[in-house]
């Protein structure tokens, strides 16, 4: 595959076909280079000091790791010199972050959680950045959370980058999913996984089952079924794995198929569920549903919720089609 297609081609021939602009060319490279210095930075981990923790909190009360604040610092810096973005938010900043005065502003605004899955650095397990790029208000010097309060049908593109035995970026501009491997000797993405779609079926689960006791009875009573495999309704045997970094599960999603839930549970009922809407679930939920599957709160589809606040979180329950229909039919039953 060394003659595989390169990120920035790709991007050329989206501009050419006049499917993107020269500022959306531009936004995805600086993404692209914000996440190879990540890689870099996550590949050397404690030969440069950069395992543990930081010894802060974030706005939402989470101890940071170094890396977390390392990778928010080097991914807004860069984003912010690129000039294609009007304003920029992220999981590691308490608010929206206004651009410095006289810094050129772009038609973009972009979301996104430096490093997902962090309590997996020091363990040495796969680990990520989530994205997501809004249109920016025209004429607004420095967007306010207002501005980025849009749902995530209005996502322009969506992706990821998995810090794992390879660097992988797949991403989303809303005619499909496509995935690029880093190929380290010459420091580019290229085109590894064209057209990633979703199989309908599976007969896989991913969830925290330390939380059970917790949980609401519709995800209850299909992991029940899950569980009891051949000897219960379903009729078939389920596997069921946890890597506790979501980029990484709904990667492993995207190749081979799969469930991925974080539910509502009454541990986190009052905080709306564990991930955050806009730069986890709305991101991921774009990907997953261009490549065919489907992606609920349990009720509700996550890309028709109105944000209300740049730390909303949400239940996330997405995967194959029709094992993420049948959980959302349990919680029509109620
Ligand atoms: O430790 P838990 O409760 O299983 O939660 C794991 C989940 O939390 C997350 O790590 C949250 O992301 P951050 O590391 O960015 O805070 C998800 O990637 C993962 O699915
Ligand atoms: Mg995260
Ligand atoms: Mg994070």
């Amino acid at each position: 595959m060394s003659d595989a297609k390169r990120l920035s081609q790709y991007l050329a021939e989206h501009q050419r076909q006049g499917r993107v602009d020269a500022d959306f060319v531009g936004l995805i490279s600086d993404v692209a280079a914000g996440c190879k210095l990540i890689a870099d930075q996550v590949g050397r981990g404690n030969l440069i000091g950069l395992l543990g923790s930081a010894e802060t909190e974030n706005v939402q009360g989470e101890t940071q790791k170094k890396l977390d604040i390392i990778s928010n610092d080097e991914f807004t810096d860069i984003l912010t010199e690129g000039g294609h973005v009007a304003g920029l938010a992220s999981e590691e900043m308490d608010e929206v972050y206004d651009l410095p005065a006289g810094k050129h502003r772009g038609p973009y605004l972009c979301t996104y959680d430096p490093l997902d899955g962090s309590s997996n650095i020091d363990v040495n397990v796969t680990v990520g950045t989530i994205f997501s790029v809004l249109k920016a208000p025209t004429g607004k010097e420095n967007p306010t959370e207002e501005d980025f309060m849009q749902p995530g049908t209005e996502q322009v593109a969506a992706g990821y980058v998995t810090y794992g035995p390879s660097t992988i970026l797949v991403l989303t501009i809303g005619d499909g999913v496509d995935g690029f491997t880093l190929d380290r000797s010459v420091g580019e993405f290229k085109l590894t996984h064209p057209n990633m779609t979703i199989p309908e079926d599976t007969a896989e689960f991913a969830i925290n089952m330390s939380n059970m006791r917790f949980w609401d009875a519709p995800v209850k009573r299909y992991v029940d079924e899950c569980l009891a495999g051949t000897e219960g309704e379903r009729d078939k045997d389920f596997n069921m794995r946890w890597v506790a970094s979501m980029v990484a599960e709904v990667h492993r999603i995207l190749v081979r198929g799969g469930v991925f839930m974080y539910p509502i549970d009454s541990k986190h009922r009052e905080r709306g569920g564990k991930l955050r809407l806009m730069y986890e679930a709305n991101p991921m939920s774009m990907i997953v549903e261009q490549a065919g599957g489907l992606s609920i709160t349990g009720p509700d589809r996550i890309m028709t919720i109105e944000p209300e606040k740049l730390h909303q979180r949400v239940p996330v329950i997405l995967g194959s089609k029709n094992e993420v229909q049948r959980i959302w039919d349990y919680h029509k039953e109620g």
